[in-house]
């Protein structure tokens, strides 16, 4: 049965009280992949934003569980965001320290762990994304796709049941990058994790999306939604079957 884990609902999505999305409700189950689509610039990322605590929306609310993190204070928004995890889509690695400091330092920073038992969980994280063999290098010195699983292990530091990924694919190869898909899809259904994923990458959201919103600039809002792969086969929703047929040709008539 499908179990609401974060609802959105009437989000405004923008910045200083000027709305770039209006009104957007919609639903992410437990367990599934959830992408968000739309051109660029339409404002995906600042939807995410809103959706993390990272920036108040307009207006409108974010659930998750249930409990609304934008009106959360204090220590119940710090347990609300404590079952989030976020990947930016430049990793945010810090330089300085090893991949295994990096994955060690939300463990010792925001729970009682001793640095041994923070050192071990950081190592089973480093070895759901295979990375074991490169923990004592530094993110300068790992490769894009590795710096991308790093950035993940990092975020499931805690154990969050929900990760947010920010473009996981940009900058990577097409091997690579269908690497990074199967890694995702994996952890979706071997761990339960609810991931949802803003990117561009047809391909990707077509091997790995079990849900997708397309957000339009002009309408500011939500166009289609569904399973990706009825909305590439449905002519009847004309923008989801441009997008995923890449049929800008028709956008020009009228
Ligand atoms: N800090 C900010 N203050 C004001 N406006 C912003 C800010 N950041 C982004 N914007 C604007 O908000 C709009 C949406 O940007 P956003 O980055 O959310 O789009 P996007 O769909 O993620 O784009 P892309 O796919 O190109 O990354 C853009 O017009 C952008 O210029």
């Amino acid at each position: 049965m499908k179990e609401p884990i974060i609802q959105v609902k009437h989000l405004f999505a923008g910045y200083d009280g000027q709305a770039i999305m209006e009104d957007l409700t919609f639903d992410i189950n437990k367990g599934e992949i959830f992408v968000i689509l739309g051109g660029s610039g339409c404002g995906k990322s600042t939807v995410l934003k809103h959706m993390i605590g990272l920036l108040p929306p307009v207006s409108g609310q974010v659930l998750i569980h249930g409990q609304d993190m934008v009106a959360a204070r204090g220590k119940e928004r710090t347990r609300l965001l404590r079952q989030i995890g976020v990947a930016f889509q430049n990793g945010a690695l810090f330089g300085s320290m090893t991949v295994l400091e990096n994955i060690m330092l939300p463990m010792t920073a925001f729970t009682a762990l001793s640095d041994a038992a923070a050192r071990t969980l950081a190592l089973a994280k480093l070895g759901l994304v295979d990375l074991i063999r490169h923990s004592h290098l530094l993110p300068g010195e790992l490769s894009g796709g590795m710096r991308k699983r790093a950035a993940i292990a990092r975020a499931m530091a805690l154990d969050p049941g929900v990760l947010f990924l920010d473009e996981p694919s940009a900058g990577l190869d097409p091997l690579t990058s269908a690497e990074l898909d199967l890694l995702i899809k994996d952890l979706a259904q071997t761990l339960g994790i609810t991931f949802v994923i803003v990117t561009h990458e047809l391909e990707s959201i077509l091997t790995i999306a079990d849900n997708t919103i397309i957000l339009e600039k002009e309408l500011k809002g939500i166009i289609a939604t569904g399973h990706p792969k009825d909305l590439k086969a449905d002519p009847a929703n004309e923008y989801a079957y441009r997008f995923f047929n890449r049929d800008p040709e028709k956008e020009k008539k009228p």
